[in-house]
């Protein structure tokens, strides 16, 4: 690789004329060409120091040794620490990768891989600003390199913003062979860029912790799946709500799997309730309806009913929890409620019964808007973010975008220039389900997480250890039911809806369901529950 040093200089003029400073002038004599060369040598070596302190004073005290000791020393110096550095990595890679592999790949990665080449990729995309009759462009900072991505620390240029880094992020990509380069916003003046090297999701994902008690239940932070940069996804129930968004098999139900699977012992315990709705009869939530406190998967008044008794119920604690609480505590006596729906949509924007669609639209309204407070979730997935559905995204201060068929509903879901931003969806393959895009309220930047995997035994599993306790009234498949039904007891073994039973709309959107999913097939990796 050729080093040029103008490539590592922070800015060239603009009118390359002005640096036409030739070294022979007419008439000059051989001492007056000789002192030129040696006053030029040195400004571009003091220049060189300036800008490399560390670089520089390291290499200078190489140097200096070796003159005073011989090579001998020095070499075998390095080689002690090298077999040192080795043993390290063998015996304690995490404490090595801390303090010396990822110091030592940042430093190469800075250096080799991006410095010599960073004036040329930030001319060629329209990056450099001419700042009085120079040429200036986005300076690197700084560089962390982890087995996936690198960090680029970019300074911006007076002039810039982050969206033109941003705007240029796919080209970037390109030029960079990398699968894609995403902007974060650091502080004023700098960004991130973080250029992807390797998807860290298609090697398996190892088991996430699954609470062992109700106590360990944090509603803050269900760890569901993996971040991009390796760290756990934790997602927030209590005080926000939950829009998932994505194609049919994107992996919309290992987000709520994995999520219920979190839930388990405070729902066992009545310290969380989940009101489940399914308007695909039953297909994605019936196996675990032994956990719901509520449940409906048939007929759309009885959904649209369980919507405005759970923004009844909102009401009513909110107003019994005026003035003393901001923000609820779960107890078993004032449990936080996660209404859950499938299939948003199919209950909101895609009625045709206007008054139905008005009393679920009223219903929704009041929950996003009142709920979180008094420790009412709502947690819904919907499979075609069309823009009947946008209006609703507003009422969800969470928000998951998985793969998605168009570039466009990436901001009708996450919000706008979050394409831009970075949450590529539409080119997540389908052989990655289960992978998204998560943005978060008050937080300027997407980021990529795959959920957990939750087979249908685990699934199976969960139902059957932590069973919502009975003495709540259980309405079940569209029958609103009494008190004190053990619903795990009745139903023992997981039952579906034949279309038959389904009211006119159902059964065409299941039929449809169906047939999609028989040419479908999508592999996972299996991931039981201890
Ligand atoms: N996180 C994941 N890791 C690995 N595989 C997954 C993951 N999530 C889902 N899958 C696989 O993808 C298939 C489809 O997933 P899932 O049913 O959750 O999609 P969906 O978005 O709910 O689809 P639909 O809207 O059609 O119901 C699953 O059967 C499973 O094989």
């Amino acid at each position: 690789m050729r080093v040029r040093l103008g490539d590592l200089s922070r800015s060239v003029p603009v009118n390359r004329d002005t640096r036409r400073h030739p070294l022979v002038r007419p008439g000059d004599t051989a001492g007056r060409v000789g002192l030129r060369l040696v006053g030029r040598v040195g400004v571009t070596v003091a220049r060189v120091i300036a800008r490399f302190p560390r670089t520089s004073f390291s290499l200078f005290a190489a140097l200096l040794l070796v003159d005073r000791v011989g090579w001998v020393l020095p070499a075998l110096a390095l080689a002690v620490l090298t077999v040192a550095a080795l043993v390290w990595r063998l015996a304690c890679p995490s404490s090595y990768a801390r303090w010396l592999g990822r110091p030592l790949r940042s430093w190469w990665a800075r250096w080799v891989r991006y410095a010599p080449r960073w004036r040329g990729l930030m001319t060629r995309h329209d990056l450099a600003v001419v700042d009085g009759d120079v040429l200036v462009w986005p300076g690197l900072r700084k560089v962390r390199s982890s087995d996936y991505r690198d960090a680029l620390l970019v300074k911006l240029r007076a002039g810039q913003k982050p969206d033109h880094l941003a705007d240029a992020s796919e080209s970037l990509a390109h030029a960079l062979g990398s699968q894609a380069v995403r902007v974060r916003t650091h502080r004023p003046g700098y960004v991130w860029l973080d250029v992807t090297r390797r998807d860290p999701f298609t090697r398996p994902m190892s088991r996430l912790p699954v609470p062992a008690s109700a106590g360990a239940v944090d509603l803050t932070a269900l760890p569901i799946g993996r971040r991009e940069d390796g760290a756990l996804w934790l997602l927030r129930l209590l005080g926000t709500h939950v829009f998932v968004a994505g194609a049919t098999g994107a992996g919309k139900g290992s987000v709520i799997w994995s999520t219920l699977l979190r839930l388990g012992p405070a729902i066992a315990a009545g310290l969380v309730q989940v009101w489940a709705i399914d308007p695909k009869g039953g297909m994605e939530l019936f196996p675990g309806r032994a956990l719901f406190t509520r449940y409906e998967d048939s007929h759309l008044g009885a959904m649209v009913q369980l919507l405005e008794d759970a923004a009844e119920f909102t009401r009513d604690r909110a107003a019994r929890l005026k003035g003393v609480t901001r923000r609820l505590t779960p107890t078993v006596d004032m449990p936080f409620v996660l209404v859950l729906v499938d299939e948003f949509a199919f209950i909101t924007a895609y009625v045709t019964d206007k008054k139905l669609q008005g009393r679920a639209d009223n219903a929704v309204q009041i929950l996003a808007s009142q709920g979180r407070a008094p420790g009412v979730g709502l947690m819904v997935a919907l499979q075609d973010p069309s823009k009947e559905v946008v209006p609703y995204r507003n009422l969800f201060p969470s928000r998951i975008a998985m793969r998605l068929d168009e570039p466009q509903q990436v901001d009708m879901v996450l919000g706008d220039k979050m394409r831009t931003r970075g949450a590529y969806c539409d080119l997540i393959p389908e052989s990655l389900p289960g992978v998204g895009y998560v943005k978060l309220e008050g937080t300027r930047d997407p980021f990529r997480v795959r959920a957990e995997y939750i087979d249908d035994d685990v699934i199976d599993g969960l139902a059957r250890d932590y069973p919502a306790p009975a003495g709540m009234p259980v309405p079940l498949l569209g029958q609103h039911t009494e008190s004190g039904l053990d619903i795990a007891a009745d139903i023992p073994t997981p039952a579906r809806l034949g279309d038959g039973e389904l009211s006119p709309e159902w059964a065409v959107f299941s039929a449809d369901y169906q047939r999609r999913h028989a040419t479908n097939g999508t592999s996972g990796i299996p991931m039981g529950l201890d």
